[in-house]
């Protein structure tokens, strides 16, 4: 019994986190989609009563930054990301984003730790000193392969690279080298026995083909330092600066407490930037899921893995790989400019209908185009189908809370005397009832524009319900039967609906006056608050969902 207990308490624990961000420029939608896809999943964990970090931030040193901050003449790299990074702080404050770490990869503990996971990929004999010679993109700190690279077809003399289009030049200089090839089969058998590594399922095709396919070459993990200034310098070796994706990978294990931590699963490990205290850092990271866009699938798939497996560290449990949004057909990106800006669309629209837009227009598996129009459209829904579906049931006609006391915790069957009407009810009983559990699936599996359509459908059903049944027609009982259906559905929807619209949710949580500590799963079934409703109906209270009008 006490070791069933001990399994339960270590598997309710989890880590999400989003790519660290370049704070060359302000960040974007695509930014904020990322972060909300882990601020969703982290919230509806806690809801869940599961324990869960989230960790975000931003990669900072590189010949990128080091360029742009140049550029906007910045004397020292350092001043020009220490006013970028707080950019990306305002965005998640602005929709809510709830981190629990927001890392820098200018922070001392992630330094030592990536001097750490060099230190150890040496010692177990996978880094070696060579000559490197290949095409290398500035734009993506990257070499790329002779057969991803093309002449550019509108400059002639100069050349791209195909996965990502950006210009790339030909180059001869001393590295250090990363055995990337000694893991090409060890990573095939491992993505083949562990199936959820990789998701979507697509990206796990993709990835397997690609290992069978290009077998891996090794990989150049520093550049020389009087090219890239602004990056850690290689262990034993100040000539040389690492590679940024070495460093900017290792901030996932930094912020989960750090190498040693790990390795040795210290218990009583203190995490900086909260106030946790974690018992067994390893189950922690071996619960990490990484959520990234499809842009920095090898980086997280290919490379990370490895270094892990080089340095003898355990690899997280997931990484979730999700499309892009597009403008004008390409992706929406800073260094060319075509981004939407959150805030503004913030300022007029509001965060919670923002965080649900996003998440209900959007496949993990297919790019999505953003509408204003559509926007616009889902707050018209929010005002008129579920702020007016409370705003109807909290009349002054009706009693909220006499219905809600007569027919509290499933003791007194719904009937409304109509068989048609009948059929109704007992429909929306049963997609309520399926509710809670059809969503957990959905949202632990990243498909949550689907869980926000079985939403709709069933406000739209309440909706349906509440004017076939016209309450303002019928006595006492049978109004009661109805207007608590139709708040019912209203209490559970916000109850998990938390994750996706915080604010929103309580808004109409507290129209309807559920209690703050009747806001948890636990409660997210029909009776299963036998005491809210009291004064809902009481003339002149404020409206929960205001319409907002079209940008012009
Ligand atoms: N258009 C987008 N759609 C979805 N996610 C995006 C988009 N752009 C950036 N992201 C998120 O940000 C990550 C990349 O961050 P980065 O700061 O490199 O963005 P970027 O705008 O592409 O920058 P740059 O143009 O400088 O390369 C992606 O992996 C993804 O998580």
């Amino acid at each position: 019994m006490l070791l069933r207990r001990c399994l339960i308490q270590r598997r309710l624990v989890s880590h999400v986190t989003t790519p660290i961000f370049y704070p060359n420029a302000k960040p974007h939608l695509g930014h904020l989609y990322s972060s909300l896809i882990c601020d969703v999943f982290h919230r509806w964990k806690t809801l869940q009563g599961e324990e869960n970090l989230f960790t975000t931030g931003t990669d900072e040193h590189g010949l990128k930054i080091q360029l742009a901050s140049e550029r906007n003449g910045f004397q020292n790299p350092k001043q020009f990301v220490d006013k970028l990074y707080d950019d990306f702080i305002t965005l998640d404050k602005a929709f809510n984003v709830n981190f629990t770490r927001f890392i820098r990869t200018t922070d001392t503990d992630h330094i030592n730790n990536v001097r750490k996971l060099w230190n150890l990929c040496d010692k177990n004999g996978f880094i070696y000193q060579g000559e490197h010679k290949g095409w290398y993109s500035i734009s993506d700190e990257t070499f790329y392969p002779e057969s991803k690279v093309i002449e550019d077809p509108v400059n002639t003399g100069k050349y791209l690279n195909t996965e990502t289009n950006n210009e790339v030049v030909y180059h001869s200089e001393k590295n250090h080298f990363f055995k990337l090839s000694h893991f090409n089969d060890q990573l095939i058998d491992y993505i083949e026995s562990n199936p959820q590594f990789i998701y979507p399922e697509v990206k796990r095709v993709q990835i397997l083909n690609e290992l069978r396919n290009n077998r891996l070459q090794d990989l150049s993990i520093s550049r020389p330092s009087f090219r890239l200034k602004w990056g850690i310098d290689v262990p034993g070796d100040p000539s040389q600066k690492m590679y940024v994706w070495f460093d900017a990978l290792c901030n996932y294990l930094t912020s989960i407490g750090g190498i040693d931590a790990i390795m040795n699963n210290e218990p009583h490990t203190k995490l900086l930037h909260t106030r946790k205290e974690i018992q067994s850092p390893r189950d922690w990271w071996s619960n990490t899921t990484h959520v990234i866009g499809k842009d920095i699938i090898r980086f997280h798939t290919i490379y990370w893995p490895s270094f892990l497996m080089a340095a003898g560290l355990p690899l997280p449990r997931q990484v979730v790989v999700h499309s892009h949004w597009i403008c004008n057909g390409m992706k929406m990106s800073k260094s060319l400019g075509n981004v939407v800006d959150p805030l503004l669309m913030k300022k007029h629209y509001g965060e919670d209908p923002m965080r649900w837009f996003l998440l209900e227009n959007s496949q993990l598996e297919e790019d999505g185009d953003f509408q204003e129009s559509k926007l616009f459209s889902l707050t018209e829904m929010f005002a008129s189908k579920w702020g007016n579906l409370v705003n109807r049931c909290c009349g002054p006609k009706f009693n909220l809370q006499r219905a809600v006391q007569f027919y509290s915790d499933g003791r007194n069957p719904l009937l409304v005397n109509d068989d048609n009407l009948q059929a109704e009810v007992n429909n929306l009983v049963k997609k309520l009832s399926n509710i809670p559990i059809s969503m957990d699936k959905k949202m632990n599996n990243f498909q949550t524009a689907s869980a926000l359509r079985d939403v709709w459908s069933i406000i739209n059903d309440t909706n349906a319900f509440m004017q076939n049944a016209e309450p303002w027609t019928k006595g006492p009982a049978e109004q009661d039967a109805i207007i608590f259906l139709c708040m019912e559905t209203s209490r559970i929807l916000s109850i998990l609906c938390q994750p996706i619209i915080p604010d929103l949710a309580a808004k109409l949580l507290d129209r309807i006056d559920v209690e703050k500590d009747n806001r948890t799963t636990d409660f997210s079934r029909i009776g299963a608050d036998t005491t809210y409703g009291v004064g809902s109906n009481v003339k002149g209270r404020t409206v929960p969902i205001k319409r907002v009008t079209k940008r012009t």
